[in-house]
């Protein structure tokens, strides 16, 4: 895919329509079964990638934009699998991912492919990927492990679970910090209060959201809001001036991931719901 984000300013958010916007920040079928589809952007040299493979293995290779003889030559990926049961083989090394487990793959690792255990209910594997300095190990994290953090309350309807999962307490990684946030039955808000964090950019793939719901993504700047009509499957990249969160039609889950300046999870400037326009 050779679509190439870019940021933007704040200010310019406001003059977009709803097409502007979702050509800007949102992008669509990433993950499209027998395929890899990698995203290059300009938020923080993030990159995302869908792989799906259903009847044979698929293999991750370099793309133009990067201009590196290999994928990973000088970054990392963190991969979350958010569908059945799957395989990601490094450089010979096979790891297997049953839902919601996170997959870390240090700088310098080579050869990545992906396969399926069922084709009948093909493995999905999100990845974020942010440019590093030094290789750090790669490392799974089964869907039992990471840092829970139980957020929120069922009486203001954003009851949720966030599990931390490459971060500054758990796995080890250059840039990226990444987790899955599920929203407890009957809860529809995630980030509640919401924030901004602006030494990091953050990227949202929201997943087990059913194809007939729909999640009203809200962005830009925390005084002239927009928002976004998010599906399920659909990423939507935050710049650090954005504001990020959400309100879906029914629960659903999310793999949040950031990379930038820090990784500190709470480095987050809070906007009460009372000063957002
Ligand atoms: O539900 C939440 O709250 C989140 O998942 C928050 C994200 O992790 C986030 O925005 C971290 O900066
Ligand atoms: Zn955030």
């Amino acid at each position: 895919m050779s679509h190439q984000y870019r940021p933007g300013r704040p200010e310019d958010i406001p003059t977009l329509d709803q097409q502007g916007l979702r050509d800007r920040y949102l992008v669509e079928q990433l993950l499209t079964p027998g395929e890899v589809r990698i995203v290059s952007t300009h938020f923080d040299r993030v990159v995302t990638v869908g792989a799906v493979p259903v009847d044979a293995p698929l293999k991750l290779e370099t793309v133009d934009e990067l201009r590196s003889d290999n994928f990973l030559d000088r970054r990392e990926i963190g991969f979350v699998n958010t569908g059945g049961t799957g395989t990601i083989v490094a450089d010979g090394e096979r790891y297997e991912l049953a839902k919601t487990a996170v997959l870390y793959l240090g700088r310098g690792t080579v050869d990545v492919t992906f396969e399926s255990a069922d084709a009948a209910d093909p493995a999905k594997f999100y990845g974020f990927s942010a440019p590093a300095h030094t290789a750090y190990p790669n490392t799974l994290v089964t869907p039992e492990e990471g840092t829970i953090r139980e957020l929120g309350d069922q009486v203001t309807s954003n009851r949720r679970t966030l599990r931390q999962c490459i971060h500054e307490n758990g796995v080890k990684s250059c840039q990226i910090v990444m987790g899955v946030t599920s929203l407890h039955a009957g809860s529809m808000w995630n980030t509640m209060p919401a924030h901004t964090h602006d030494r990091r950019t953050e990227v949202y793939h929201y997943f087990d959201l059913d194809d007939d719901q729909r999640v009203v993504h809200l962005m830009g700047d925390p005084k002239e809001t927009r928002h976004l009509m998010v599906a399920n499957g659909d990423v939507v990249l935050s710049p650090s001036w954005s504001l990020h969160s959400g309100v879906g039609s029914s629960s659903y889950s999310f793999v949040w991931a950031m990379a930038g300046e820090n990784q500190s999870f709470d480095d987050m400037d809070s906007v009460p719901i009372t000063d957002m326009r």
